[in-house]
């Protein structure tokens, strides 16, 4: 049955993920016979810069910055593509399945707008496709979604998919560290993304929500789905006061299968303390799962960095090396074979924690209520933490599970009333 001795391997970047990629192939040689049957072998590395990547492979003649001599080379059986971005790496990827190549990404920019192209492509040309470090770096979850848990209906994945922000929430609750200095440690450790927006403005978890639906519940879900908030307005303020309720901030992605269509969603939430991903910080992340046979399952580590996210990819193509020698390739390929609407977030129920400033005075709280009650929005808890020394006081609510659209309609007019002197933040507060 054996088929190949050695799979020819190009990497399509070398920066943190793909020299993570580099080193663990490197350390898996001795093993690769006995797990696989045959030799994993980076022939080529495409980079930018040959100079600087010189420095960090042992033999610099892989080096090339010519895609065309990696497409057109029939000796390579798979690519794997660690440049990240949309361009070049969706036409790189194009060529490569149309050349017969079997491929493995991280990049879930890419994955979250056009992965199911991409598989069709792949399908078509009867070539894997596979991105598990697109999702929760080194955490296993693709495949567990797809094969392990596919006797399942799953209504729930939620959880921290991103974890240059979980690292900077977890120091400036931990440590009291201001939001700059935690982001440049996160970039320094190779968590952030090359453009950090993406992380802390919520998309690169937004991505990640996406093709975790997608998977989950068998339809499409895209990138565009997904309402999205980051942490940037997060304060020390509102960290405090979370932590004084039990409470902890955590940017949490949510996606649920729900009756009347796929919920889908990242926001900076509150959760209680006692909650198992209260205590998940660091880069680490955890993905939850609910599904009607299985119930609760969680996995949890390593969501970013150099070696847990090469994990993830020599695991992929160790997949694809084992297909290749059964001759197997796409057992598993595009899952989506539903068509589920996507909820507006305004038909979404959550809990609200609103902190706002108004002037000192009596019947401001009164006005606040009357505005929550003609709007549907019940109150759980209402508090004046202080008075500032311009007058005005600080007032916090808490509301009850509530319609997304009706607790916004509140707000608006909260917004309009003169004693408001401004609406300092608006959170979540995560329910099950
Ligand atoms: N870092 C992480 O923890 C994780 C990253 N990912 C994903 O992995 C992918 C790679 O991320 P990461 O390693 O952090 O990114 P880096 O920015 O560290 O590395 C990207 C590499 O690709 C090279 N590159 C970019 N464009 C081209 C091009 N057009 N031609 C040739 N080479 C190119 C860069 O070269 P040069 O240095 O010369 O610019 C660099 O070597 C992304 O899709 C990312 O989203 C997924 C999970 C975790
Ligand atoms: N920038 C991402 C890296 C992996 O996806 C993160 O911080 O999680
Ligand atoms: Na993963």
């Amino acid at each position: 049955m054996v088929q190949k001795k050695v799979l020819k391997v190009a990497l399509l970047g070398l920066g943190t993920v793909g020299t993570g990629v580099y080193k663990v192939l490197r350390n898996q040689e001795t093993e690769m016979m006995h797990k696989l049957g045959c030799e994993v072998k980076i022939v080529k590395i495409l980079v930018r810069n040959l100079e600087k990547a010189a420095k960090k492979v042992e033999d610099s003649s892989i080096l090339t910055n010519d895609w065309e001599s990696i497409v057109s080379d029939p000796q390579i059986d798979l690519v794997i593509e660690l440049m990240g971005g949309l361009s070049p790496a969706k036409e790189y990827i194009t060529q490569a399945l149309e050349a017969g190549k079997h491929v493995v990404t991280a990049n879930k920019d890419l994955v979250a707008v056009a992965g199911k192209e991409l598989l069709d492509t792949a399908q078509e040309h009867k070539v894997d496709f596979l991105f598990e470090a697109a999702v929760a770096g080194g955490i296993p979850i693709i495949r567990p979604l797809k094969q392990c848990l596919a006797g399942n209906h799953i209504t729930e994945v939620m959880g921290i998919v991103n974890g240059t922000t979980n690292f900077i929430l977890t120091k400036m609750t931990q440590e009291g560290m201001e939001f700059q200095e935690a982001l440049d440690l996160a970039t320094e450790l190779g968590y952030a993304e090359a453009d950090p927006t993406a992380d802390i403005e919520g998309l690169d978890a937004g991505r990640k929500v996406a093709i975790l639906a997608s998977v989950a519940f068998h339809s499409r879900v895209v990138f565009g789905d997904v309402a999205i908030e980051g942490i940037t307005k997060i304060t020390a303020t509102d960290i405090r006061y979370a932590k004084e309720m039990g409470c902890t901030i955590k940017l949490l992605g949510v996606t649920r299968n729900t009756e009347d269509g796929i919920e889908a969603y990242v926001n900076p939430m509150l959760i209680p303390s006692d909650h198992p991903l209260a205590s998940v910080n660091d880069s680490y992340n955890a993905v939850f799962v609910h599904g009607d046979a299985v119930e609760d399952a969680m996995f949890f580590g390593r969501g970013a960095g150099e070696l847990p996210t090469a994990s993830a990819v020599v695991g992929d193509v160790f997949d694809i090396a084992r297909n290749i020698q059964f001759n197997c390739c796409t057992r598993i390929s595009c899952t989506c074979y539903k068509d589920f609407p996507i909820k507006k977030m305004e038909d979404t129920y959550n809990s609200y924690y609103l902190r706002l400033q108004a002037e000192d005075r009596c019947g401001v709280l009164a006005e606040l209520t009357k505005i929550f009650a003609e709007n549907q929005v019940s109150i759980s808890e209402i508090v004046q933490k202080k008075t500032r020394s311009n007058g005005l006081a600080e007032i916090v609510v808490i509301t009850s599970r509530v319609r997304e659209g009706d607790f916004q309609t509140a707000v608006k007019f909260i917004r309009e009333l003169k004693r408001v002197e401004k609406i300092s933040a608006l959170l979540r507060v995560y329910q099950k």
